[in-house]
Formats: C-alpha cells, sequence, structure tokens
C-alpha cells in the first residue's frame, strides 16, 4: 500500500455503507434468476470512495459478481483505480461451474475486502476471506464499518433464502395469501383475483424474485390458474417448478399440459415431504399460492417462513401485514416493505 492510498483509506469506510446498499440492490434485479446460486452483488471503488462499477451475479454458469466487476472494470479502463471491492457474500475460493473470484480480486490492485456475510455453503471449501488476508490484502466485515448492522441486515435478507436452504436444506417458503372485507379467501365468481391492481402488482413482484410456487389441487380446478408475471416484467426463458399438493392429482389435463411448458411440476400428495420435494429442485425460495384448506395444513406444520396477508376492508383498500419466523426477512427487501416489522401491518407504496 503506498502512502497515499494509505491516507485516503481512513476515510473509505463511511462510503462503505452506501456501497453495501448498492451491490444488495443490484443482486435484488436477478432474485429468482440465480438459483442454485445465490443473488451477490460486488461493488469497485476507488481509493477516495468514488463508485467505479457496480455488478451482480445474473445466473447460475455465468460470472458470478466479482468476476463480472472486474471484466466491467477492465472494459471501462478503470482496472488500475480499484482500491476497495464491497462484496455482499464472502468471495468463492474454489472453481465450481467459474474459476474462483478470489483470483479475479487478486489480478487487480485491489488493497482492500469488505465482506457482507460469510458464504454459509457447507459444500464448498470455503476460506476466501482467509486466503485473501494471506495473500495481504486487508479484509474487513460490514460488521465493522459504520452502521454496518443496518446495512448487514440488508445483506443478509438478500441471502436468507439461499442460507436457509444451505443450513436447513430445503427453500425458503413465503404464503401470499389475499382476504376480503368478510374474512373469506374465495374470489367473486367468475374471477380469479379480488385485490387492487396495486397488490396484484406487488403478487407478481413475488412470484419474479422467487423459484418456484406451491399451490394446491382445489385452487388448480377452481382457477386454472397460469401463476404467470404479468403485473411487472419477468426474468427472460426462465422455468421454475410448480408443486401440485393433492393426494388426488386431481387437476383438469389441459391446464396441466399447458402448465408443464413452463414449469417443472411436481405433485406433493402429502405436504409433510414438501420440504424434502423442494430439496430435489434448485428453487431457494418458493411461493404459496394455494387456497384455505393447504394453508392450514401448512400452517399446522410450521412449513412457511414468512407469511403475507393481504386483507381487504371495506372501502376497498388492501392492508398487507407480515409475520416471519425468523429474525430476517426477504420480503424486507422491497422498498415498500421498508416501513414493515414483524407482526406489524403496512401499506406499501408501489
Ligand atoms: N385469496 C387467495 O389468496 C387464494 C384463494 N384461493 C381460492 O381458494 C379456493 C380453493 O380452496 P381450496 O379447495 O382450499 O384449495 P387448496 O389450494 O387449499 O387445495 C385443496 C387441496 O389441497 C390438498 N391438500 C390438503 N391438505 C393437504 C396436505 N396435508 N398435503 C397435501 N395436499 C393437501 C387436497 O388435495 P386432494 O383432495 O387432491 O388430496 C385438497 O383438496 C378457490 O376459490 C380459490 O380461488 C386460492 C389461492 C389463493
Ligand atoms: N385471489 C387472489 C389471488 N389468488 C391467487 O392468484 C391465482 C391466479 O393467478 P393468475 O392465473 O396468474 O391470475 C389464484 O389461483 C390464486 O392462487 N392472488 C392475489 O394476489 N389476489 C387475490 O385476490
Amino acid at each position: 500500500m503506498n502512502s497515499f492510498s494509505q491516507s485516503f483509506s481512513y476515510a473509505l469506510p463511511e462510503r462503505v455503507g452506501a456501497a453495501f446498499d448498492l451491490a444488495v440492490s443490484e443482486a435484488w434485479r436477478f432474485a429468482g434468476q440465480t438459483a442454485p446460486n445465490p443473488a451477490v452483488g460486488c461493488v469497485l471503488l476507488d481509493v477516495q470512495g468514488n463508485v467505479l462499477v457496480i455488478a451482480a451475479h445474473h445466473k447460475a454458469g455465468e460470472l458470478h459478481a466479482e468476476r463480472l466487476a472486474v471484466e466491467q472494470a477492465r472494459a471501462l479502463g478503470v482496472v488500475e483505480r480499484i482500491h476497495t471491492a464491497v462484496v455482499t457474500l464472502e468471495p468463492c475460493n474454489h472453481t465450481g461451474r467459474t474459476p474462483p473470484c478470489t483470483q479475479a480480486l487478486l489480478s487487480t490492485p485491489v488493497q482492500t475486502v469488505w465482506i457482507g456475510c460469510a458464504d454459509p455453503n457447507p459444500h464448498v471449501p470455503g476460506g476466501g476471506a482467509a486466503y485473501l488476508q494471506a495473500k495481504g490484502l486487508t479484509v474487513r466485515w460490514l460488521e465493522q464499518a459504520p452502521n454496518g448492522a443496518a446495512y448487514m441486515a440488508r445483506c443478509r435478507a438478500l441471502l436468507a433464502p439461499f442460507a436457509w436452504r444451505m443450513v436447513h436444506g430445503r427453500p425458503w417458503i413465503t404464503v401470499k395469501q389475499a382476504v376480503n372485507a368478510q374474512g373469506s379467501m374465495v374470489p367473486p365468481v367468475g374471477h380469479k383475483t379480488f385485490t387492487t391492481p396495486q397488490s396484484l402488482q406487488f403478487a407478481h413482484a413475488l412470484r419474479r424474485v422467487t423459484d418456484g410456487l406451491v399451490t394446491g389441487t382445489g385452487t388448480v380446478r377452481a382457477d386454472l390458474p397460469s401463476f404467470t408475471v404479468r403485473h411487472v416484467p419477468d426474468h427472460p426463458n426462465r422455468r421454475r417448478v410448480l408443486v401440485v399438493c393433492g393426494a388426488s392429482r386431481n387437476v383438469p389435463s389441459n391446464w396441466l399440459e399447458q402448465a408443464e411448458q413452463r414449469f417443472d411440476v411436481l405433485f406433493c400428495p402429502d405436504c409433510s415431504d414438501l420440504p424434502a420435494l423442494l430439496a430435489t429442485t434448485p428453487a431457494l425460495w418458493v411461493m404459496v399460492e394455494a387456497g384455505p384448506t393447504l394453508l392450514r395444513a401448512l400452517c399446522a406444520q410450521n412449513l412457511w417462513d414468512d407469511w403475507l396477508s393481504i386483507g381487504q376492508d371495506a372501502q376497498g383498500r388492501d392492508h398487507f401485514s407480515v409475520s416471519t419466523r425468523h429474525d430476517i426477512s426477504p420480503l424486507s427487501l422491497f422498498p415498500e416493505w421498508a416501513r414493515c416489522t414483524q407482526e406489524q401491518a403496512c401499506f406499501p407504496v408501489l
């Protein structure tokens, strides 16, 4: 480290939190497309803390966030200015579908690497942080940054579906339920939904960021749901898992034929087997859109992580409330959810 960069590096931590926010936001754009990989963001800063590059992992098999960031820095001709890397997840130190990100960082003049979360994947050697340190880089964990805890919550929320799957062997499960002013989930005759257009937009945003859907045979028969992402832009060319719970497998054959064009459809006769079934898929995060019968069964077995209830009042306004069984929720990353806390209702601004 030369004396020039030494003197400026003390000012950098003030910029690190904001850089983490940028990295999380960039990664969040690709949530729903990275499975089985996590959504990860990386921001490169110069010695004064100016942002050089913002990058994220787009898709499994494509470049990891750090490597893409370094490639973009090269393309922009700013690689020699890289002083600090901010990464939401500990850089990988092994060759998987792509080479180690530690090597990508070491191919630059980077001096300090700030890391959000340690890699929770028990199936990879890890040690990226220690390796970079052994190579002479300064490695800092986000907790050490000014206001690190606040930024850390966003990093953990981003990683939550992946971390949950790594530690507990099944995807994160979010239930989304709409309830009308009379306390019923059943839409009016001739309709599949009754919530406001803004709520539908939110529901479709949730479909976008999740890797799969879970429903019941009753919902399929009643609604012939398409489960497409229509009210917000979807990821291109995606194929996701759709689990239909029910012992009867009694769903219309033409619905199944159409669904199989877009989804890998799996039947689950007994929802206590849902975690094991989901574990056979690459999904990190699934969303349940089912009727009251299946929701009761999932509730009885604690087979959910977040429960999002969209309740409608007599004036036709939607009230959102979220319960989460854990200390973190990926739902907190929707900007409009920023004011939501556990068990507390809120009104998303869409
Ligand atoms: N407002 C909202 O958010 C939503 C409302 N709906 C509405 O809900 C209504 C349908 O309700 P409902 O019939 O309860 O639909 P469900 O989606 O809950 O499907 C019910 C079926 O789920 C299966 N099931 C029940 N328990 C289990 C279990 N433990 N393990 C595996 N499978 C199980 C059974 O299938 P089987 O008989 O084959 O064994 C059962 O018949 C429709 O009017 C629909 O529009 C639907 C989704 C969301
Ligand atoms: N009723 C209801 C929902 N219901 C869910 O939406 C499904 C229909 O999806 P699609 O065929 O893609 O339009 C339906 O079968 C059920 O799972 N969703 C909501 O956001 N608000 C609502 O009021």
